[in-house]
């Protein structure tokens, strides 16, 4: 018996991965949470002939403690998106609070469950849920991700179009650092099959990954960021947390993690400094096994844009921590 969860189910992300949670073989029970229209999007759900149940919850009633007990794993692209001209460190004031609330509901009420961060901006809010697990003594590393898995799409996908490749999903990108603008850091120079792309060529596809999710934003005229292709990307996450579950091997998935807790972060954390990085994360029944320390193995080109990357994930990993830890001082 597998149950999931997505809270925000209502938004522009949460209704399509809720559809793609429902048609999928690896889910039995589909629990759709927000704050306004999720008992609608389950109603309309449940009439799909696949054999998850489907059921909505608002905060009424103990709506989220419901919603949450059983989970195996919860989904969070609860909160609000950007606007043209922000920063997904705009979003901080409003989504912070969001997601500490629903993060202390998973400690109250499935402290077990995997937890997957789709609410920007992630760099911060992922130490934040880190940070409100540990409060409740129930902080398992291996299971906290910060869903970054746009960025390895983008990858993919823009890769291709630049060799004039038509499948895309042959490609294996690490991408690492955070997710957003320059703390996103694909490593061409690592892919595989290795792809030869240089000079302009190569800093304007590294700009496009990095900035992808403004492209979207500008395209949308107001009306929201990326909601199709993060549904997508966050079904892909999930997806593959699920098959490491139901046992099989070898699912490495790019994910923002908590280094100290997870075997060979502490590598990492003695290179760059941080609690929290996005790198290749190799997944098992209980979750993140092991990160990859590919740093190292960087282009000098690449290493140049991961020490921009550091930087600006000092700055967020800390705003995020000190909300939940020193919150007198916001
Ligand atoms: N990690 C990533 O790669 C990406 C992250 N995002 C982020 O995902 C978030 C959601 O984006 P959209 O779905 O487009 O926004 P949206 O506004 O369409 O949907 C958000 C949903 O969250 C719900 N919500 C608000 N407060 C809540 C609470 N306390 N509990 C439960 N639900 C609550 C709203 O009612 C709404 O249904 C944004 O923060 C956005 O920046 C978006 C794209 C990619
Ligand atoms: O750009 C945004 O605000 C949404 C997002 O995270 C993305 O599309 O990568």
């Amino acid at each position: 018996m597998v149950k999931a969860v997505v809270c925000g189910a209502s938004g522009g992300i949460g209704q399509p991965l809720s559809l793609l949670l429902k048609l999928s073989p690896l889910v039995d029970d589909l629990a759709l949470y927000d704050v306004v229209g999720s008992p609608g999007v389950a109603t309309d759900l449940s009439h799909i002939s696949t054999k998850a149940t489907v059921k909505g919850y608002l905060p009424a009633d103990d709506g989220l403690k419901l919603a949450l007990t059983g989970a195996d794993v919860v989904v969070i692209p609860a909160g609000i998106p950007r606007k043209p001209g922000m920063t997904r460190d705009d979003l901080f004031n409003i989504n912070a609070g969001i997601v500490r609330d629903l993060v202390e509901g998973v400690a109250l009420y499935c402290p077990k469950a995997f937890v997957a961060v789709i609410s920007n901006p992630v760099n911060s809010t992922v130490p934040i849920a880190a940070e409100v697990l540990k409060k409740h003594g129930v902080f398992d590393p291996a299971k906290l991700f910060g869903v970054t898995t746009l960025d390895t799409v983008r990858s993919e996908t823009f890769t291709a179009s630049v060799l004039g490749k038509s499948d895309p999903a042959v490609f294996k990108i690490p991408v690492v650092g955070g997710h957003s603008g320059d703390t996103i850091v694909p490593l061409l120079s690592l892919a595989s099959p290795p792809v030869s792309i240089d000079g302009a060529k190569r800093d304007e596809l590294i700009k496009r990954i990095q900035f992808g999710g403004d492209e979207v934003v500008q395209a949308k005229e107001g009306k929201g960021s990326a909601t199709l292709s993060m549904a997508h990307a966050g079904f892909r996450f999930v997806d593959s947390i699920l098959k490491a579950v139901s046992g099989q091997t070898g699912i490495v998935e790019n994910t923002y993690v908590y280094l100290p807790g997870v075997a060979g972060g502490d590598a990492i954390k003695a290179a760059t400094g941080l609690d929290f990085f996005a790198a290749p994360v190799e997944l098992g029944p209980s979750g993140a096994v092991k990160v990859e320390n590919i740093l190292t193995k960087a282009s000098d080109y690449e290493k140049g844009l991961l020490q921009v990357a550091f930087k600006g994930l000092a700055t967020n990993i800390t705003k995020g921590v000190d909300f939940i830890v020193a919150p007198a001082a916001k």
